[in-house]
């Protein structure tokens, strides 16, 4: 679990976060979402310790990491996994040494050992026979399936997603929406994603928090998004017509007013 308290983070004197505390649940998927400049990257980077916030604090499992040395908070950061925006792998690298990365920096297991572990994580992103290949070999969702698995290698105890859907058709990001959530729930991590995508939104968000110019301006899940009355949530969410009466079939069908088995030709006839 991670709890954050009354964090605060400006530039000069524009403030970007504004007093914003949450929790962010284990073996749940914690979306963040909001406009564009809201604060979304801010936020995470204060969580993952590249941004200290200006006042309030960020505890990993009950420990003050926004007070720890730099020995403690490299302990943290031993538990974190990252899935950068654009898969961020190194091009000149193959798919089993991008994966084994993480393994040369913080542990001093044999190749033997390195190798299985890479081999088990891409068998488990799905992934098996990749090892050769070089990035420009493969495709934007095998790119993120690489990322993922880079990502779990070290089997971190909390996962950071920025935009893992960026670049990505709406079916490969299902795909990868699924992977995240399956692994999130399996070894039971403390995920956090920063989205956009609305399809991520209503599929895997176990806790969804909406960002407004800085400020919290609302936090539920997937089920309570739809019936929400805050209105600039609505406009983000909702913002277009079809969006806004896709919205109102499914509040109507949640409560019961829609008869899912009726037979929708004699409606239109
Ligand atoms: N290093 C920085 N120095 C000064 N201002 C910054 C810095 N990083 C971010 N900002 C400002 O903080 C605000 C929030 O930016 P942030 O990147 O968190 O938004 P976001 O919600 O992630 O947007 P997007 O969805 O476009 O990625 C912006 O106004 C941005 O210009």
């Amino acid at each position: 679990m991670i709890e954050v308290k009354h964090i605060k983070k400006g530039f000069g004197d524009k403030i970007v976060i504004n007093d914003v505390s949450a929790v962010m649940d284990d073996g749940k998927c914690n979306l963040i979402i909001g406009a564009s400049g809201s604060g979304k990257t801010v936020f995470m980077k204060c969580l993952v310790g590249l941004f200290r916030p200006d006042s309030g604090s960020i505890l990993y499992d009950g420990e003050d990491f926004t007070n720890m040395d730099a020995a403690g908070k490299k302990e943290i950061r031993k538990k974190i996994g990252m899935l950068f925006q654009g898969s961020a792998l190194f091009d000149s690298l193959t798919v089993e040494k991008n994966i084994q990365f993480p393994l040369d920096m913080f542990t001093n297991w044999t190749l033997a050992e390195k190798r299985k572990r890479v081999d088990e994580v891409l068998d488990r992103v799905e992934l098996r026979d990749a090892n050769k290949k070089f990035p420009a070999e493969i495709s934007g969702g095998m790119k993120k399936r690489v990322g993922i698995a880079r990502a779990i290698v070290l089997n971190p105890k909390y996962l950071f997603c920025d935009e893992p859907n960026s670049g990505l058709d709406p079916q490969t990001s299902l795909v990868i929406d699924k992977l995240i959530k399956e692994l999130t729930q399996e070894f039971n991590i403390t995920t956090v994603i920063n989205t956009h995508d609305m399809n991520s939104v209503m599929e895997i968000g176990d806790k969804i928090i909406y960002m407004y110019k800085g400020d919290k301006e609302w936090e539920g899940n997937n089920k309570e998004i739809i019936f929400s009355k805050n209105q600039r949530l609505n406009e983000f969410i909702f913002a277009s017509d079809f969006l806004r009466d896709a919205k109102d079939m499914r509040m109507l069908e949640q409560t019961g007013k829609i008869d899912n088995d009726r037979n929708m030709e004699d409606l239109i006839r």
